[in-house]
């Protein structure tokens, strides 16, 4: 064959691909707009199409605002992608998330979750239903109201150190006796007192990030690791991408990842050699000798690695987000100002059992997770083959279902003046008096820790240390906006990585008179 012919094939072969490539999504997405089993569902046409609108938006970070948009204008029900529905309904929180009536809670997917290669599950991370129940029952005594008491000298320790480091930050400060005063970022402060108190829990030590008012280095890989498997699980959705992947990862990402999972294991290890017993997560995790099962080694590993991201930027974003609000809310901060400082008279009053029963506080951070949730597009589940009924709805099988929280908690169909922070809407009094604007609320709409049996294991803990951590700063400091740029931020604009990826919020702290 000459040199020519052998170009005229080569040539032909080349724009048959292309033209199958071509009429392969053009056949696919009139199917999808026509013929797929979700065709009926509100969405944008590109949306409902293809799935490359769902993908930018989560690699722009701007899923949550995205989706919310369209909640806005299709309804409650949205196909966001074609083989996916985002829900803003308060019934689909049972529905997809529950058991319910011998129907089961709507499974994990493998797009999104799945133990690392080589690693043991996780209860987050862990598919199956069975294997999730067994792990989740040895794991609960660590995350009980009453081991969270038995916590409470190890959380009191990193409250007052915060306080401690931040009264020496404002010594440092501007202005004199009568007024001393210090531009901080507590966005930044919170996620150390947070990652401190984590570290103690899940490794025996803290991360040392309040001693030395910095991320530690190990930490903020892994802050920029979990991003990176968020915008690595969109592609899961294309299992030619996924393939890929598994393929093409370059030789020293993995390596990054299992240098990772080395210090994970030097940390436990060092923990298991302590004598002396102590009431964190691992003492609670292990076999008791008196017929409490426990995790194996591996287990453990998965389990305080977890831990570090996911009881940490939840519950910093959150005290970052009432922050936010507080500044901004004179009359509310007055409130909750006059509830802790009246109510206690001296830092080691304030106990986590006191805490729990000041209503305006408890009130703020409801307010604070309706408003400035942490997790605003939620979590996805998949249905089962044989389909599913969410708000009503038919949904067919192997579907990707997903509730947007903040087209829900700010939804005006159902809360009064629903994009301002209105502490008050939670007190007893708004729910039992008629009179009040917020009586007719839907509070049952924002569940922050989910619902069912994958929903927060860490509930106790994360209540404990937002109470506890916002009322010491509240009793020791005043706290007014601040005259930079950082004091500026719009909490809108800050990007979505599965977790809302937390920019510097600088505040002004002022020493209490
Ligand atoms: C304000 C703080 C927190 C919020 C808003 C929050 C929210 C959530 C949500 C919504 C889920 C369900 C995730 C899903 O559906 O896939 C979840 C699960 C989980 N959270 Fe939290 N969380 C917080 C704090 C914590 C803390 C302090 C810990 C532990 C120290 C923790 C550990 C976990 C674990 C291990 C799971 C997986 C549970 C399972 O699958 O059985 N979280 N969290």
């Amino acid at each position: 064959m000459s040199y020519l012919t052998l170009l005229e094939v080569g040539w032909k072969l080349v724009s048959t691909g292309f033209s199958l490539v071509v009429l392969y999504i053009l056949s696919t997405t009139i199917y999808n707009l026509t013929l797929h089993p979700l065709s009926h569902f509100p969405g944008p046409l590109l949306w409902r199409s293809t799935r490359i609108p769902y993908m930018r938006s989560m690699w722009s970070g701007a899923s949550h605002t995205n989706h919310h948009r369209l909640h806005q204008r299709y309804g409650p029900v949205v196909r966001i992608a074609p083989n996916e529905l985002s829900f803003a309904d308060t019934a689909a929180w049972h529905d997809i998330f529950a058991n319910r009536g011998g129907r089961e809670a709507l499974p994990k997917s493998a797009v999104w979750h799945g133990a690392q290669s080589g690693h043991a599950d996780s209860l987050l991370n862990c598919l199956s239903r069975d294997g999730h129940a067994h792990m989740r029952r040895k794991m609960e005594p660590g995350f009980t109201e009453r081991a969270v008491a038995g916590q409470e000298a190890i959380l009191q320790g990193y409250a007052g150190l915060l306080v401690n480091r931040l009264r020496e930050v404002l010594m440092a400060g501007k202005g004199d006796g009568e007024r001393k005063e210090a531009v901080v970022d507590v966005a930044k402060w919170l996620t150390f007192v947070s990652l401190d108190i984590i570290g103690d829990l899940a490794f025996g030590e803290g991360f040392q990030c309040l001693q030395r008012s910095e991320m530690n280095e190990w930490m903020e890989l892994l802050f920029s690791g979990v991003k990176a498997q968020v915008l690595i699980a969109t592609l899961r959705y294309y299992m030619w991408a996924a393939w890929a992947l598994e393929h093409m990862l370059p030789r020293s990402l993995k390596e990054g990842a299992e240098r990772h999972w080395k210090i994970v294991a030097e940390k436990v290890d060092k923990r298991l050699q302590q004598a002396t017993p102590r009431p964190d997560f691992i003492e609670l995790w292990q076999k008791d000798g008196k017929g409490r099962d426990g995790l194996t080694r591996g287990e453990i590993d998965s389990n305080a690695f977890v831990m570090s991201f996911a009881g940490t930027e939840t519950v910093a974003t959150t005290l970052t987000g009432v922050m936010h609000q507080l500044v901004r809310s004179r009359r509310e901060f007055a409130l909750l100002k006059e509830e802790v400082r009246t109510r206690f008279e001296k830092e080691d009053e304030m106990s986590l059992q006191e805490l729990k029963g000041l209503p305006y506080l408890n009130a703020v951070i409801w307010e604070g997770f309706r408003t400035r949730y942490a997790l605003p597009n939620g979590t996805t589940r998949i249905t089962p083959p044989e389909g599913s009924i969410i708000c009503g709805k038919r949904i067919p099988g192997n579907t990707y279902v997903s509730l947007c929280a903040q087209a829900l908690f700010l939804d005006p169909t159902r809360f009064h003046d629903p994009d301002h922070f209105h502490p008050e809407r939670w007190l007893p009094e708004a729910i039992k008096d008629p009179g009040s604007p917020f009586y007719d609320d839907d509070r049952n709409a924002v569940q922050p820790f989910s619902v069912g049996p994958r929903s927060c294991i860490g509930r106790p803990l994360a209540l404990a240390e937002a109470r506890l951590i916002l009322a010491r700063l509240i009793w020791a400091f005043d706290v007014e906006a601040a005259d930079t740029k950082a004091g500026a931020l719009v909490w809108e604009e800050q990007p979505l990585f599965g977790l809302i990826d937390k920019q510097s919020f600088e505040v002004n702290l002022v020493a209490r008179e």
